[in-house]
């Protein structure tokens, strides 16, 4: 079969969510291609965390759809929608400060593959649980921190150690969201160098602010205004759509590249 004829990887089809009287998610459609890089941006508000929510299983849709390789998952939990090929991360670093570096990545590799590795000799399973662990250590370029306390790292090294559990079930759908927030520039371009390395071959959707990184790092561009994507197209393109530049980027101001 063609790519041409592959379900989408992520599907939204007039997907709604409201929340008593108010209206946030409204009318939402998107379509995510094996192997694309898609940026989700809009003002504060808009319903992007809203939108991540509903498609990991976090919340329920008011209406509509959402097809994970073909796959209706609506109603599903976010421990069937993980156990599909789907993680994600949050936009409050959520690692477990008093455990080491190594232990974490350890503890997501488990959490993921437990059920994997329960059947296996122990001894070999550890062993693989272990080269994995190294494995993401390496990735997230937090080898030589492996020993130390997650919350003694520094705020870029434990989003890159959230980077690390996110990844760490070897996800094919990752979604991250706002995984540069509260970065230097310098820190960001790094965030994104990582975000770069570790979606190679995976389908990647993120909340992001920064517009360097969303416009350095992305196939596409999804534009949520009012709990609608108004937009969805290359970074250029995105960039000159007067819709979008009088809904969202103009207010931006000197973060245009
Ligand atoms: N559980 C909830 N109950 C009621 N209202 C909610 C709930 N969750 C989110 N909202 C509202 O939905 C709207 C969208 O919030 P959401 O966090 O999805 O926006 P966002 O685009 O991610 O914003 P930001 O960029 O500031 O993170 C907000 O007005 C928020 O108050």
């Amino acid at each position: 079969m063609s790519d041409q004829h592959q379900p989408h990887v992520l599907e939204l089809r007039n997907l709604h969510k409201r929340f008593g009287g108010a209206h946030i998610i409204n009318g939402a459609d998107l379509q995510l291609r094996q192997g694309e890089r898609l940026a989700l941006i809009g003002p504060n508000g808009a319903g992007k965390s809203t939108l991540f929510n509903l498609i990991s299983g976090g919340a329920a849709a008011s209406s509509g759809e959402i097809l994970l390789r073909g796959l209706q998952i609506g109603g599903m939990s976010p421990f069937q929608i993980s156990r599909l090929g789907l993680a994600r991360s949050f936009q409050i670093t959520n690692i477990f400060p008093r455990l080491s570096v190594a232990d974490n990545l350890r503890a997501a590799v488990l959490s993921a593959h437990g059920d994997r590795y329960v059947f296996w000799r122990r001894l070999s399973s550890l062993r693989l649980v272990n080269l994995r662990t190294q494995e993401l250590l390496e990735q997230c370029g937090l080898q030589a921190s492996s020993g130390m306390l997650a919350g003694d790292l520094s705020y870029a090294d434990q989003r890159a150690l959230e980077i690390g559990i996110t990844i760490a079930g070897d996800a094919g759908l990752i979604l991250l969201d706002e995984p540069t927030a509260g970065m230097s520039r310098d820190e960001a371009a790094a965030a994104a160098d990582l975000i770069r390395r570790v979606s190679v071959g995976k389908t990647l959707l993120m909340i992001e602010h920064d517009m360097d990184v969303v416009f350095g790092l992305v196939d596409r561009i999804a534009v949520l205004v009012d709990g609608r994507i108004i937009a969805c197209d290359t970074p250029a393109a995105i960039r000159n759509n007067r819709v979008v530049q009088a809904a969202y980027l103009g207010s931006m101001g000197a973060e245009q590249p």
